[in-house]
């Protein structure tokens, strides 16, 4: 499904009305209609004698609010409208709508000085319902003064909040919360989802998200280059490679996971019992030569390849002939888990990348390996994926880890458009970017998948999905949801603290069968 910024918005509705003749207020009012169904519904369609507070600011939010208390009105419920602002600031639309209202003798209240507040806060004693109408697409920042006292105390009385468009205090683009924020029950958010209501921390405000309709034609809408997505099940399924019945193993792939050192044998094991899973004909994962014996012990579907180690029993350059030589076998490489930042292992991944002949799958220590040497990256002959968490993407950026966290959306897609890689960027709602820029963000997951290893099982999925033939930004894309959602269900059982990574993989096929074709 597309998101949308609040710029993209903004021109969505300038040209319905330009380009498509469909007056804005038209558009306030199927906005201001579809908040009405979803209070009539919370209602059982009993709105009649319905006490309702609404809030409205003086921007096009508080417009479509009033549309909101006209339609409330009609149906017979007790409505008090509160304008955070004064009468005289209402420009266009919602100016009109306010005249509207005046003339019906709407109960409306400017809250612009301190001592109104006091009405507030009794009104919302006896509020059955409150419609968040104050801020929308055209808030930045932090609330502050009257309108974040407003927002504390709607949210201190806990009465069902209905938020038009967002929550307000939430920022559209970026999903940040400043300031006060409205703790929303439902969100009705119109044409297209926001980005922010998908991010964190926004999406906690938001309760149960409706997208509504507002009569934005759906062609103008195809005819935007919207660059921003919200990945769903339905997609994923779509993407998801068939299997011919006669299919044979050398069908659906081989991926060769190469990492491991002492002590971290478990991450080669997770990532290739993965990729098995998400249905990968043949998987092998090379280690270092002295690790093999145990490695073959915790290995049974899973084939395994001794490679050249240093005397520190890590991966030496001497692999790179082995590796090499091994690629002609293998459809995708997966670099990277648990190899340690060892000399000699950095060594080989830097060369390694300039000599891949199939994509790979970069992960771990495959990307420390990369740390102030990422142009490399740009050399690669083949697909790359990149799979950072926001630790290891501070590290390749230079950057603070707050700083990557504070604007993921903008780092992973500078990051793949510089480097030309897909860029997978952990966390919540993990974000995946496209070197052409696209941006597709994940749903599922649980923070239960923060857990060691669970990183080396996403390597794994993408890595078996590239297998059976999968473009590698798609298999980024529906193997990061797959991941997530294995966790879900994992999450389920065993509840956010005990959930380890191979719970993960154990739910890997019945997250696949549900969505297999
Ligand atoms: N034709 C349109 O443009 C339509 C717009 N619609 C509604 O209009 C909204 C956007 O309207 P606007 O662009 O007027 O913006 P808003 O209604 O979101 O108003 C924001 C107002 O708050 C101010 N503001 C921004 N940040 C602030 C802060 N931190 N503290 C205090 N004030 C702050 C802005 O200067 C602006 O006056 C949408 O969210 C949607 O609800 C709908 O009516 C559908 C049609
Ligand atoms: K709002």
């Amino acid at each position: 499904m597309k998101l949308v910024t609040a710029e993209e918005m903004k021109r969505l509705d300038q040209l319905a009305s330009s380009a498509y003749h469909v007056p804005s207020i038209v558009l306030m009012e199927n906005a201001g209609l579809r908040v009405v169904e979803v209070i009539s519904r919370h209602f059982q369609g009993k709105v009649r004698g319905k006490r309702i507070a609404i809030f409205a600011g003086k921007g096009n939010n508080g417009g479509d609010g009033l549309v909101v208390a006209r339609h409330l009105m009609n149906a017979g419920a007790e409505v008090q409208v509160f304008m955070l602002a004064r009468t005289e600031d209402l420009k266009g639309d919602a100016a009109a709508n306010l005249q509207i209202l005046q003339k019906m003798k709407a109960r409306i209240y400017c809250i612009t000085e301190e001592r109104h507040l006091q009405r507030v806060d009794i009104v919302l004693l006896y509020t059955d319902l409150v419609v968040d109408a104050i801020f929308g697409t055209g808030f930045k920042g932090a609330a502050m003064g009257l309108p974040a006292r407003v927002i504390q105390l709607i949210n201190e009385r806990g009465k069902p909040v209905v938020a038009v468009d967002l929550p307000s205090g939430l920022e559209a683009d970026t999903g940040k919360v400043l300031g006060p924020c409205i703790q929303a029950r439902y969100t009705v958010t119109f044409a297209l989802p926001k980005l922010g209501l998908i991010l964190e921390p926004g999406a906690q405000y938001v309760g149960e998200l409706i997208v509504a309709d507002i009569s934005i034609p759906n062609s103008l809408i195809e005819g935007q280059p919207l660059k921003h997505n919200l990945i769903t099940e339905e997609w994923c399924r779509s993407l998801l490679p068939r299997r011919k019945p006669w299919g044979h193993k050398g069908d659906f792939g081989h991926v060769f996971v190469i990492g491991g050192s002492p002590g971290m044998t478990g991450a080669v094991v997770l990532a290739g019992e993965a990729a098995l899973r998400s249905g990968a004909g043949l998987v092998t994962v090379g280690v270092p030569r002295s690790l093999n014996p145990v490695i073959e012990e915790k290995l049974t579907e899973v084939m395994s390849k001794p490679l050249a180690e240093t005397e520190g029993k890590v991966i030496s350059v001497e692999a790179l002939p082995q590796i090499e030589a091994f690629l002609e076998k293998v459809s995708v490489v997966a670099v990277g888990p648990g190899m340690s930042t060892d000399f000699a292992p950095v060594n080989m991944v830097r060369q390694l990348i300039l000599r891949l002949s199939v994509p790979a799958v970069i992960d771990a220590d495959g990307l420390n390996a990369l740390a102030g040497k990422v142009d490399i990256l740009k050399e690669a002959k083949v697909p790359l994926v990149i799979t950072p968490h926001p630790g290891e993407m501070a590290r390749l950026t230079g950057m603070a880890v707050d700083e990557v966290q504070d604007n993921r959306v903008h780092v992973a897609r500078k990051a793949a458009e510089e480097w030309g890689v897909v860029v997978v960027l952990k966390g919540a709602k993990t974000v995946v970017a496209s070197p052409s820029g696209e941006i597709f963000i994940n749903p599922s997951g649980n923070v239960g998948m923060a857990t060691g290893g669970s990183g080396d099982v996403l390597t794994g999925v993408i890595s078996g999905l590239i297998a059976q033939g999968m473009q590698v930004l798609e298999a980024a894309v529906v193997g990061t949801f797959i991941h997530g959602k294995a966790g879900d269900e994992a999450v389920q059982e065993k509840g956010r603290m005990g959930l380890v990574a191979g719970d993960i993989i154990d739910r890997l096929p019945e997250v696949l069968k549900g969505m297999e074709r």
